[in-house]
């Protein structure tokens, strides 16, 4: 048989840690996923967001130039009409200076790139001849041109935004050009600079050699990158977005989208960790809300853990002491509500009542003679010991089969055994329900006869031995019997002193001529 462990869990220690197990991981998968799903929504919207940002600068770049080649492609009609007049060429510039104010300087050039006017007055110029690739190109492709960003002779960054001049009869006459000035607050500043955003999100353009035309680190403005995906996808005419970490290694969400007629990239982004810091916040917010929640989860768990064990514990209990005599009264009491328990229960019920009617019939077994029937001498003892217990008055007849040895030799023990048999059947028959018959020993037998007065014990007494007497016992034909009367209100309290004066009596009336009953001492003297 194997003990309870001292130390072994309990059930409701073991639903409540697997229940919390449960509960815990489904909650931190449900966290890791809401985390995943917030993340990507952040990213997705942040990169969408970066994508429209970089697209509205290009877009808003790509209208301040075209219409800066509409100012020019003006000029360039007004200055054609008379191109070797200086004083036209200085007027349109100056006009064109005023009608701009996003242009720093004025240039109209003619087809060998010698400068006939400079706007703002920069004397020394007229008359040079400008050899950088940047105004020969203007010269070459003659079209309406924006250059990439490139450092003048005097040491500015600019880009160089030029229109051809072309005379009535379709010859190349020179370029009308207005410098930009990079460094300075200048154009891009102003449509860039307004879109500043205070999340971290930046912005920068760059040429179609990568060089800075903007950056919101204003110093880096001229600075060529190395590398750079989102500049080269611009580059390559792309409008997107992508995740990517910048030259510092810093991983960003950004945005690119390019200048069309400039071949410039525009490119938005946000470091991915200022992005997903209101992640935080909101994990942080998603897990206060659970706790009042998982608190009454919490408890909700708890009552149901009690309501479930509390039965099982309590049929435990009563399982303890099937055979104590209210078990079926607790077990009938506990509230077992739900199928397991119920069928728990009626299954201790069950054994219950297998456990009383074996005891009931082993203590019937350890009680009876087993010849007779009758109370044995166990039994007998056991009610005079409870009748000592009580002042209730009761009377003992010690009733003895008068020469019954004969009956064995004469006839065998077997027929000695029926004749035991049918005497005992008499005395039963001759007493009453409240009455106990036992069997004291051999052919000897004693009657207890409760709440009996002495006169009525003799009667009794009589009759029995009258019966006896009178009834033919299979095989024998008839017997006697002799029978010691004693009562305990006129003999003694005690029922050891009562059963010994009743054999006294007893053995007076054998000693008197048997097949008789004696009742008090005077008789067995007379006897
Ligand atoms: N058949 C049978 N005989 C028993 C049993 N128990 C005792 N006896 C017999 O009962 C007889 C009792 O004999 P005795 O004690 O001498 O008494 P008696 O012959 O009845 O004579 P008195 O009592 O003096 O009248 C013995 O022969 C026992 O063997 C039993 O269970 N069955």
């Amino acid at each position: 048989m194997k003990y309870l462990r001292p130390n072994a869990i309990g059930l409701r220690g073991l639903i409540l840690t697997f229940v919390l197990l449960a509960v815990m991981a489904t909650l931190c998968n449900s966290l890791w996923v809401a985390y995943g799903v917030q993340r990507d929504a952040l990213i997705h919207s942040r990169l969408e967001a970066n994508r429209a940002y970089a697209s509205k600068v290009a877009s808003s770049i790509g209208q301040f130039l075209s219409s800066a080649h509409h100012h020019l492609g003006y000029s360039s009609q007004m200055v054609a009409r008379d191109f070797g007049n200086p004083q036209l060429l200085k007027d349109e510039a100056v006009r064109l200076h005023a009608q701009d104010t996003d242009f720093n300087a004025v240039r109209i050039i003619d087809a060998s790139g010698k400068v006939l006017q400079a706007y703002p007055d920069q004397a020394h110029l007229i008359g040079t001849t400008l050899r950088s690739d940047e105004i020969q190109q203007a010269l070459k492709e003659r079209r309406p041109l924006v250059s990439h960003a490139y450092v003048t002779v005097t040491g500015n960054l600019i880009v160089f935004i030029s229109n051809p001049i072309f005379s009535a009869a379709g010859e190349f006459l020179g370029v009308v050009g207005a410098s930009v000035f990079i460094r300075d607050q200048g154009v891009l500043h102003t449509l860039i600079g307004n879109h500043y955003h205070h999340d971290g999100t930046y912005a920068f353009v760059a040429d179609d050699n990568r060089r800075l035309l903007y950056h919101s680190d204003h110093p880096r403005i001229g600075e060529v990158l190395t590398s750079s995906p989102t500049v080269d996808a611009a580059l390559r005419g792309e409008n997107g977005a992508m995740d990517v970490p910048n030259l510092k290694g810093i991983q960003m969400l950004a945005g690119y989208a390019q200048v069309k007629n400039a071949n410039w990239a525009v490119v938005a982004q946000q470091p991915r960790a200022l992005a997903l810091a209101p992640l935080e916040t909101l994990m942080r917010d998603m897990l206060i809300k659970i706790v009042p929640a998982g608190l009454v989860g919490l408890i909700l768990i708890l009552l149901g853990t009690m309501l479930i064990t509390r039965p099982l514990q309590q049929l435990a209990k009563s399982a303890n002491r099937l055979s104590a005599p209210n078990t079926s009264e607790e077990l009938n009491a506990i509230n077992a509500w739900y199928r397991e328990a119920a069928a728990i229960r009626q299954a201790l019920l069950g054994s219950v009542q297998r456990v009383r009617q074996k005891i009931g019939s082993l203590s019937q077994a350890a009680q009876s003679d087993a010849l007779t029937g009758l109370a044995n001498r166990r039994a007998m003892d056991a009610s005079l010991q409870a009748l000592d217990q009580t002042e209730r008055d009761y009377a003992v007849l010690a009733l003895d089969i008068d020469h019954f040895k004969r009956v064995n030799d004469t006839f065998g023990h077997d027929v000695g055994d029926i004749a035991l048999k049918q005497v005992a059947a008499i005395i039963q028959q001759c007493s009453r329900a409240e009455d106990l018959a036992c069997r004291a020993g051999g052919e000897e037998f004693v009657l207890v006869l409760p709440e009996s007065s002495l006169e009525a014990a003799r009667d009794i007494a009589e009759r029995i031995r009258h019966t006896v007497a009178t009834t033919e016992i299979a095989q024998v034909g008839t017997l006697t019997i002799s029978i010691g009367v004693a009562c305990r209100s006129v003999d003694s309290q005690a029922s050891g002193a009562i059963l010994k004066r009743a054999d006294q009596r007893l053995y007076g009336a054998k000693t008197g001529g048997r097949n008789r009953v004696v009742a008090d001492d005077a008789e067995v003297q007379s006897a």
